[in-house]
C-alpha cells in the first residue's frame, strides 16, 4: 500500500506520522514544493521508526511527481492555512490554483488512485477536483466531517463529564464555521441519547463550540490545527487501505441524496478498498434538513467563485 501526501507542512507531516505509527502502509511519500522540506520531514519521521516501532518507509521529495507513481491513495494538504480572524473561504484564490495543479499531477502518475482532499475551503476544493479531473466520485473524498465529529465528541464528553470513549456522535454538512450540522439529537453516551443527560441549552452550547472548533484553535495557535486533522486523515486512509467498511462523514458528490445535487458536502459514507462504497442517508428532522439546506447554499456560494 503506497500513500502519497502532498504538502509536508503541519497537517501533511502529522498525517504521515499517524499513518506510519499505525503501521498498515508499506510506503508513504511526502511531497512539497519547498526545496528540501519534505526530505527533511521524512528523515526526521524515519528517525522515530525504531522509537515508535513502525516499518512504514517514509520518503520525501521536492515537487517530483515521478516518485508518487502508482500510489493507491493520495492526500492533498498543500495550500495556505488561515490566520486568526479569517474564514476558510478566504483561502480559495490561492488554494484553488494549488489543488488543481497538484491533483492533475498526481493523477498523471497514479491514474487509479483515490484522492483525499484536505486543503481549505475543503468542500469547494473537493468539488474542484470532481469538476476538473474526471475521476469517479467514489475516488474523490473530502476530509472534514471526521475531524468535526471528533471535536463534537470532545465537546460532548466535556459537557457530560464522561470519558470520550463513552460518547458517539456525528457532524454532517459543510466544513465551515456556520455550515456544520452537529447531530445532537442522535448523539449517545453508551447507547443512551445525550439529551437524557444534558439540557437543550447545554446541547446548543456543545453545537456552537463544535462549529467554531477550527476557529478556536486558529485563534490560540496563530495558524490552524494539525494533530486532530492529521489523525482524522489517517483514519480515512486506514479505512480504505484495510478495507474496513467504516462509516465516516466525508465530503462527497451528492446526486439527489439529502435533496442536494451538484455539490460536494459532508454526508455519512462507508469507506473501503474502493473508496466511497456507499452514501448513507439518515432521516433528518425538519430543523436538521433546514440547517443542511442552508449549509449547502453556503458551499454553493463558495463554489460559484471557482473559475471552472
Ligand atoms: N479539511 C480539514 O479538516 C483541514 C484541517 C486542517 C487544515 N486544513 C487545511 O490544510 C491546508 C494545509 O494546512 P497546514 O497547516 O498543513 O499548512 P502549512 O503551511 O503548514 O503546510 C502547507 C504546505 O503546502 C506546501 N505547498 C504549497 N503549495 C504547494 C504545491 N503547489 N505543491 C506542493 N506543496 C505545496 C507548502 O510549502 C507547505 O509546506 C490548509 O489549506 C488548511 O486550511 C484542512
Ligand atoms: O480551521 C481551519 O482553518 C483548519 C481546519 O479546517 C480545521 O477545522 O481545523
Amino acid at each position: 500500500m503506497k500513500v502519497t501526501v502532498v504538502g509536508a507542512g503541519a497537517v501533511g507531516a502529522s498525517c504521515a506520522e499517524y499513518i506510519a505509527i499505525k503501521n498498515f502502509a508499506s510506503e508513504v511519500v511526502l511531497l512539497d514544493i519547498k526545496e528540501g522540506f519534505a526530505e527533511g520531514k521524512a528523515m526526521d519521521l524515519m528517525q522515530t521508526a525504531s522509537l515508535n516501532g513502525f516499518d512504514t518507509k517514509i520518503t520525501g521529495i521536492t515537487n517530483d511527481y515521478t516518485a508518487t507513481a502508482d500510489s493507491d491513495i493520495c492526500v492533498i494538504t498543500s495550500g495556505i492555512p488561515r490566520k486568526p480572524g479569517m474564514t476558510r473561504e478566504e483561502l480559495i484564490d490561492i488554494n484553488a490554483g494549488i489543488v488543481k495543479t497538484v491533483s492533475s499531477s498526481l493523477i498523471k502518475h497514479s491514474p487509479k488512485t483515490i484522492i483525499i482532499i484536505v486543503s481549505n475551503p475543503m468542500d469547494t476544493m473537493t468539488y474542484l477536483v470532481h469538476k476538473t479531473t474526471g475521476l469517479p466520485k467514489s475516488r474523490i473524498i473530502g476530509m472534514g466531517g471526521a475531524l468535526d465529529s471528533a471535536r463534537f465528541k470532545y465537546r460532548l464528553a466535556e459537557a457530560l463529564g464522561a470519558p470520550i470513549s463513552d460518547v458517539d456522535g456525528m457532524v454532517i454538512g459543510g466544513h465551515s464555521d456556520t455550515g456544520m450540522v452537529p447531530l445532537t439529537r442522535l448523539a449517545t453516551r453508551n447507547s443512551v441519547l445525550v439529551s437524557d443527560f444534558l439540557s437543550e441549552e447545554r446541547l446548543n452550547q456543545v453545537k456552537e463550540d463544535t462549529k467554531v472548533g477550527g476557529a478556536t484553535l486558529t485563534k490560540l495557535l496563530g495558524t490552524s490545527a494539525w494533530y486532530a486533522p492529521g489523525a482524522a486523515v489517517s483514519g480515512l486512509v486506514q479505512a480504505i487501505a484495510c478495507d474496513q467498511k467504516k462509516m465516516f462523514p466525508c465530503s462527497v458528490l451528492l446526486e439527489g441524496e439529502y435533496g442536494l445535487n451538484d455539490i460536494c458536502i459532508g454526508a455519512p459514507v462507508i469507506l473501503g478498498r474502493n473508496g466511497i462504497e456507499k452514501i448513507v442517508e439518515i432521516e433528518l428532522n425538519d430543523a436538521e434538513k433546514a440547517h443542511m439546506k442552508e449549509s449547502a447554499e453556503g458551499v454553493k456560494k463558495t463554489n460559484d467563485l471557482l473559475a471552472l
